[in-house]
């Protein structure tokens, strides 16, 4: 049996992904499954190893890509990022809809595979916006916080180009965009929650 379709959420760093993904594995927590990425960047407070992220370093990682281990990795913001073929295939083994958080590299990267997801953007309402919430955020360095505003640029840019995404979500007000995301996802969501009730 296939299970059901993973789902891609991408976009600008700061636009909303995690937030958006934390409000749906509150909700549905048997539902999604999230596929835990590597990364070389170092945790931040309150990050957990293992579940927002495998934090290694980038010794280990090159050794684990060269060893075939990855479905597709990138350099973001000067450091790697990864997503493990054990990530998805542990939230699958759960039959559960696994959601990728992945950069524009990623996106293009696994549109090379046959894992077939629905591929959601999330952007930000404008760069400004952006740069207000990354701040306020207070996780990154001045320094990463330019290059991931540069990063947002061409995100913004480039996501656009037609077919490359199911949907567009501008994150504007909270909550319309979960309901938006909960909508494209509904169908998905009603599978999962049949066949765990049969
Ligand atoms: N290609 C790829 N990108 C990833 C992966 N994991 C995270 N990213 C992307 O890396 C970027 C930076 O992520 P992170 O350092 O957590 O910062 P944040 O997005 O500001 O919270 C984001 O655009 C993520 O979507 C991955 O496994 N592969
Ligand atoms: N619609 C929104 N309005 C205001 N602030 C938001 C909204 N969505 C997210 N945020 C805040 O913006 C910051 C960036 O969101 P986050 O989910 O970390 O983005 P991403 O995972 O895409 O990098 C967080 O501090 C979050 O609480």
């Amino acid at each position: 049996m296939t299970g059901p379709r993973p789902v891609v959420l991408s976009g600008p760093s700061g636009a909303g992904k995690s937030t958006l993904l934390k409000m749906l594995l509150k909700d549905y927590g048997n539902v999604f499954g999230f596929s835990v990425s590597h990364t070389t960047r170092q945790p931040r407070v309150g990050e957990v190893n293992g579940k927002e992220y495998h934090f290694v370093t980038r010794e280990e990682m090159q050794k684990e890509i060269d060893a075939g281990e990855f479905i597709e990795h990138a350099e973001f913001s000067g450091n790697m990022y990864g997503t493990s073929k054990a990530a998805v295939e542990a939230v699958q083994a759960q039959n559960q809809i696994c959601v990728l958080d992945i950069d524009l590299q990623g996106v293009k990267n696994i549109k090379k595979t046959d894992l077939k997801p629905i591929y959601i953007s999330v952007q930000a309402p404008s760069v400004e916006v952006l740069e207000k919430r990354l701040r306020d955020r207070r996780t990154e360095s001045e320094e990463s916080l330019q290059k991931r505003l540069n990063a947002a640029r061409v995100d913004m840019e480039l996501s656009n180009e037609p077919g490359l995404f199911d949907l567009i979500i501008v994150n504007n007000d909270l909550q319309k965009a979960y309901s938006e995301l909960k909508k494209i996802l509904a169908e998905e969501i009603q599978k999962v929650q049949e066949i765990k009730k049969s």
